[in-house]
């Protein structure tokens, strides 16, 4: 009996350790928020009853994030904890009563805010700028993410003084959510590059927030609601609707829906009101965060390890419905992955008709036991997809077959791939897979490619189908067909004309883009953009072997891999020309980027771990600014290695053992000149700034 309680709780603590790591390391939900807080309350009830098994770091009592490797990180000031929370109005009562006990019958009154479902962030204002964004991290320390937070362009850097007069230091926090519009246009994107979708705009927006790049963070679009005010000492307002206001006044963003409630029931019809309304805002939202209002009280009531006791969430449950599976389309990409979708019998759920649900892979058909005919669960929760996430054994119809997932390509007959570590399985006939071609040409002319007028991907497809086209290049003998085309429903002369013209002047989009358009795996538009930038033509581009990619800012190795594949192949080297013979750019125009001086000419770097004053692209970026070389590894002929914080001890073991010197960030910038005197800058020999260096290197000035 107790062996299995022990059990029971071992395996129940680990399987919930190993879902906080998933959910907030790696931005993957494996279950969904409702399954999650069922075992973690079946956890708490038996710690509770059988105290003596409980563990001090248990997941019950412990917030469930950590700090990440990439960034420095602060203690927080005041913990950032978790909310208690529930999926039923009887929790909210008794969250009640618990509260008026706890006040010894006082009167009281509560705040409703949605909960905007994002990533929690305390922002530090002195003296009215903005001098500090930290995650909550595990509760008690959090990434520091400044440099981030800075590119979202709702959050104040420097607060009004209007309202209430500012605290000379204070704290907001607040979520940092991605707008739904934004984070579907995300995954459209990804979905064109061959990348994993995002399963919501929670993952999105914490993913975003640890990219190294602010520049690409900014990129994200992400916003921001304030939702709280901390300040040293007493605040200086009675309540929390008060403190509101005055954020609200400082120009802070408040989300104008927050309502103060006298009583409970006040609380419960705003749930209700919101269950459906919620929906139409353009932010994911998974429920209400109920407040006590006076801060007094709040005070009073406390905190428990976790979370306070003045304040908790409910969650609406994701929407469910039942309805039969009519069949399983294969989709094909336009990398070659192969995406299995449900086709359903049309159910209404959450405000719109469900007809298709995302079966994600193989594995999961596997899981869930998925037969033709049966009646289903479908979800949508903070999803934008529906998924499948059960089957009505019961209901099932009498002698039904598994789904069989296809060995064959659906669409072109090759055998399908599934390289190790990839949950997809893939078509590898990239070429000849009917598919995947009119995809890449449907990429090949979007409005983030070569945008071609005239010719959207509707159009496209047709032509393909038609076999009027084949290939990137094969676009631009569509003038020659202009008789043939102008003979096609819907088409007529105009649209010709227009599409010629339009194709005419796709011979002036910038190579970058020309580059983005080709469709390399994994190539996206800001890689596409930095490899431009970097080669200039496609010539250099195409010589470049993968290690010399992976050491453009931004490029990995997986990208440099991928891009420098594609440019071994012959057909594609063919591709390429006749792209050249069509008119289409393929370097950049204009002149190169001078640099800012030679003071770094002849040297040659590594940057290592994570440094504080730029990006390590900054670095890159500067470095070459100043005629120095970056390069991937260790050797005796490197001049320096650039040592940021936490870099491993293999790379410094290494660099010791070979005498490279060890510099610093500050190091490296003294090395530079100073922003202003760069008439001075070239005129400096590049051998000085290498003693000043080695000088403090020896002195053991540096580590
Ligand atoms: N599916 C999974 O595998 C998995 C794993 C771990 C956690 N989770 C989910 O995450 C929850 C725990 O996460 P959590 O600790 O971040 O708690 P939470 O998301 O339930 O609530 C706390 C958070 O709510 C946010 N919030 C939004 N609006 C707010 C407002 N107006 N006022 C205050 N806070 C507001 C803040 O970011 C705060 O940190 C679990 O209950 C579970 O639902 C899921
Ligand atoms: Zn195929």
């Amino acid at each position: 009996m107790t062996t299995d309680i022990q059990q029971r709780l071992t395996a129940l603590t680990e399987q919930l350790h190993h879902l906080n790591y998933q959910y907030y390391q790696r931005d993957i939900s494996e279950v969904s928020d409702q399954e999650f807080d069922r075992l973690l309350a079946e956890l708490a009830r038996l710690e509770d009853e059988y105290p003596q098994f409980a563990q001090a770091n248990s997941p019950t009592q412990r917030v469930g994030g950590t700090v990440t490797k990439q960034f420095p990180t602060a203690e927080h000031r005041y913990p950032m904890l978790s909310l208690g929370n529930t999926y039923s109005e009887a929790d909210l009562r008794e969250f009640d009563e618990r509260v008026r006990k706890g006040l010894e019958g006082a009167e009281t009154a509560y705040v409703c805010e949605l909960k905007f479902d994002g990533a929690a962030m305390s922002l530090t204002y002195e003296a009215g700028q903005l001098t500090q964004a930290v995650t909550r991290g595990d509760g008690a320390r959090g990434d520091v993410v400044t440099s981030n937070v800075r590119t979202i362009r709702n959050v104040p850097l420097h607060l009004r003084p209007a309202g209430a007069p500012q605290p000379p230091e204070f704290e907001v926090r607040g979520e940092i959510f991605m707008p739904l519009p934004v984070f579907a246009e995300l995954n459209q994107e990804r979905e064109a590059n061959g990348e994993a979708q995002l399963a919501n705009p929670r993952n999105a927006a914490a993913g975003a927030l640890k990219l190294q790049d602010s520049a690409q963070v900014a990129a994200r679009k992400l916003r921001f609601y304030a939702y709280a005010f901390l300040m040293p000492g007493r605040a200086q307002f009675a309540t929390h609707s008060a403190s509101l206001e005055a954020l609200s006044a400082w120009g802070l963003p408040v989300a104008d829906t927050w309502r103060r409630c006298a009583t409970l029931e006040q609380v419960l019809d705003f749930v209700h009101e919101w269950d459906q309304k919620r929906f139409e805002l353009p932010v994911a939202t998974d429920g209400i965060v109920i407040k006590v209002d006076d801060f007094r009280q709040q005070e009073l009531l406390g905190y428990t390890a976790k979370s306070p006791r003045w304040a908790i969430a409910y969650k609406y449950p994701a929407e469910a419905g039942r309805t039969r599976l009519l069949a399983v389309q294969y989709q094909v990409g336009r990398t070659g992955a192969v995406t299995p979708v449900a086709l359903l019998e049309p159910v209404p759920l959450a405000g719109t008709v469900v007809r298709r649900a995302s079966l994600h892979n193989a594995n999961q058909i596997a899981a869930l036991d998925l037969r033709l005919g049966d009646l289903v669960f479908v979800e949508k929760g903070g999803e934008i997809i529906p998924k499948v996430t059960g089957v009505d054994l019961e209901a099932r119809p009498e002698g039904s077959q598994p789904i069989v997932y296809p060995t064959e390509c659906p669409a072109c007959g090759t055998p399908l791939l599934r390289p190790e570590g990839e949950a997809h399985f893939r078509c590898p006939n990239d070429r000849g897979c009917p598919p995947q071609r009119k995809a890449k040409l449907e990429h090949f002319v979007s409005r983030k490619a070569l945008d071609i007028d005239g010719l959207g991907a509707e159009t496209v497809g047709r032509f393909f189908d038609l076999g009027l086209v084949t290939d990137a290049a094969s676009l631009y003998e569509l003038p020659a067909k202009a008789g043939q085309l102008a003979q096609l429903e819907r088409m007529g002369e105009k649209s010709v004309q227009r599409l010629v013209a339009g194709l005419a002047l796709s011979q002036q989009i910038p190579f970058d883009r020309v580059l983005f358009g080709l469709g390399i795996r994994y190539v996206g538009e800001t890689v596409a953009e930095k490899l431009a930038a970097h080669y200039r033509t496609v010539e250099a581009l195409a010589a470049a072997t993968a290690p010399e990619l992976a050491a453009v800012p931004e490029v990995g190795g997986v990208i440099a891999e991928s891009a420098a594949a594609w440019f071994r192949e012959p057909e594609n080297q063919a591709l390429v020309e006749r792209l050249r013979a069509a008119g289409v750019q393929l370097a950049l125009t204009g002149e190169a980027p001078q640099p800012q001086s030679d003071r770094l000419a002849g040297l040659t770097f590594v940057l290592s771990g994570v440094f504080e004053q730029h990006s390590r692209d900054g670095l890159h970026h500067l470095i070459e600014q100043h005629g120095g070389k970056i390069t991937g590894s260790i050797s005796k002929k490197l001049s320096f290695l650039v040592a940021g914080d936490k870099m491993g001890p293999a790379k410094r073991e290494k660099a010791t053992s070979l005498n490279v010197p060890i510099i610093s960030e500050t190091d490296l910038l003294a090395m530079l000149p100073a922003a202003g005197d760069a008439a001075d800058a070239t005129a400096a020999t590049p051998g000085s700034a290498a003693a000043v260096a080695s000088a403090a290197y020896e002195q053991g000035a540096l580590f």
